[in-house]
C-alpha cells in the first residue's frame, strides 16, 4: 500500500491512514510512504533559496520554518516524541547552511536534501502505529536494498534491488514480524553509495518494486482522487474515473504527463503480472481504476486525454527520403516526445523550452 504526499498531509491524515491500514486485518501490508504534504517542494525551494542567501540567513529560509511547523506539530498532535524529527530538522538546517556557504547545490545534495521528507513521514508514520499497538518497522529504501543508477534526481532501479529488498523483508518479518513501513522515491546509487531519488512521483516506482520483489497478491497506490480519471481533474472537473486499464495504458498516460502515476512504476507490475490498484485515501470506498496486463477493450474507445504543454510540432517534408534509412539516426531525440514517420514526411513532437 503506497500513501502520496497528498494522503498525509497533516496529524488528521495519519489516523486516518493508519486507520485504513487497521481497516484490513486479515492482510499484512506492506506500506510505502511519500513526504507530509508539499514538502518534498518545500525542501527543494529552500536548496534554492540557499544557494543564493548566505549562510547567515539560511535559518531563515520560510521554506524551513514551514517544514519544521508541519513535523513537530504533527508529532505533537499524535501524542509522539519530538526526537523522532528532531535530528533531522537540525541536519536538515545544518545542510541548508553547507549550501548556503557553497552557493552550490548539486544534484547528487538536491536528492540528499529531499530525502528529508521521506525520511521523517515513515518514522512519524512507524511511531503512531507502535502507540496504536499494531508492531511496525521502518525502513529507509536506501538500507533495504534499493539499488540503482547514479542518475541523481532521475535514477533507475537495478535489477539487484528485488532479491536483495525480498531477502531483507522476508528476513526480518520470521525474525520479528512487523508492518515494514518504507521511505517512497529513494534509492542508493551503485557506485556513489549516495542517496537518489526516483524522479518526481517516485514512490509509485517503489511500490511496484516492492510488489515485484515480494510477488504480491496486489499493490495499492492511495492517492486524493478516485482513482486514474478520464482528464486531469484540474483542467477538466467533471472528469470520472476510469475502472480498467491495461499496464500500457497506464504507462502511456503517465509518460504523456498524467501527473497521478509515474511514468517508470507500471514496469515492475507488468513484468511481475501484479495487478495495480489507484484508490482514493479521501473516499476509501470508491472502487478506484484496476490495472492489469489485459482488459475488455469493447466498451471504450478512448480512455483518458493527457494535455501536454510546451511542446511544438515540426514538420520534414523531402521527397529525398524515399527510400532512405539512417535519417533518424542524424536527428537530435533529447527533446523528442513523439515521432510520426510517414514515407517522405516526418513529424516529430518535441518539447519546448
Ligand atoms: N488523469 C488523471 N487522473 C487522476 N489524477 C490526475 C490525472 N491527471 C493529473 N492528475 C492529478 O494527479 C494528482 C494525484 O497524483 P499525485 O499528486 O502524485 O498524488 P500523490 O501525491 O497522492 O501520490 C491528482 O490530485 C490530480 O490533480
Ligand atoms: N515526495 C516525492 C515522491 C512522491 O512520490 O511523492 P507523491 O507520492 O506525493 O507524488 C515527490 O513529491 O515527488
Amino acid at each position: 500500500m503506497k500513501f502520496g504526499g497528498s494522503s498525509l498531509a497533516s496529524a488528521a491524515r495519519m489516523r486516518e491512514v493508519a486507520d485504513l491500514i487497521l481497516s484490513f486485518p486479515e492482510e499484512t501490508p506492506v506500506v510505502v510512504l511519500s513526504a507530509m504534504g508539499k514538502t518534498t517542494n518545500n525542501l527543494l525551494l529552500a536548496g534554492e533559496k540557499a544557494v543564493s542567501c548566505g549562510a547567515p540567513k539560511a535559518s531563515e529560509i520560510n521554506e524551513l520554518a514551514v517544514i519544521k511547523k508541519l513535523h513537530l506539530r504533527t508529532i505533537d498532535e499524535l501524542g509522539l516524541d519530538s526526537s523522532i524529527v528532531s535530528g533531522f530538522l537540525d541536519e536538515l538546517e545544518q545542510l541548508l547552511k553547507g549550501v548556503a556557504m557553497m552557493k552550490e547545490l548539486t544534484l547528487r545534495t538536491r536528492d540528499y536534501l529531499v530525502s528529508f521528507g521521506e525520511c521523517m513521514s515513515t518514522r512519524i508514520f512507524s511511531a503512531y502505529l507502535n502507540k496504536l499497538g499494531k508492531k511496525a518497522r521502518q525502513y529507509d529504501a536506501f538500507d533495504l536494498g534499493f539499488i540503482t543508477t547514479d542518475d541523481f534526481t532521475n535514477a533507475d532501479i537495478l535489477e539487484a534491488t528485488y532479491p536483495a529488498v525480498a531477502k531483507r523483508l522476508h528476513g526480518d518479518w520470521i525474525d520479528d514480524p512487523a508492518i515494514p513501513i518504507v521511505t517512497g522515491f529513494l534509492g542508493k546509487g551503485w557506485k556513489s553509495c549516495a542517496v537518489t531519488t526516483l524522479g518526481r512521483g517516485g514512490s509509485d516506482l517503489t511500490a511496484t518494486t516492492i510488489g515485484k520483489a515480494l510477488g504480491l497478491r496486489e499493490i495499492q497506490v492511495w492517492k486524493d482522487v478516485d482513482g486514474v480519471l478520464t482528464c486531469d481533474p484540474n483542467i477538466y472537473a467533471n472528469a470520472v474515473p476510469v475502472p480498467y486499464l491495461t499496464f500500457d495504458e497506464a504507462a502511456e498516460l503517465a509518460y504523456f504527463g498524467a501527473q497521478v502515476l509515474h511514468p517508470q512504476s507500471m514496469r515492475p507490475a507488468r513484468e511481475g503480472g501484479i495487478p495495480v490498484r489507484v484508490k482514493n485515501s479521501y473516499n476509501r470506498h470508491a472502487p478506484g481504476t484496476v490495472i492489469t496486463k489485459t482488459r475488455d477493450m469493447r466498451k471504450s474507445i478512448l480512455t483518458s486525454i493527457v494535455l501536454k504543454s510546451n511542446i511544438t510540432m515540426l514538420d520534414i517534408v523531402s521527397t529525398r527520403m524515399l527510400g532512405q534509412y539512417g535519417f533518424l539516426a542524424k536527428v537530435n531525440n533529447n527533446s523528442l516526445v513523439a515521432l510520426f514517420p510517414y514515407s517522405y514526411t516526418l513529424s516529430f513532437i518535441v518539447r519546448r523550452f
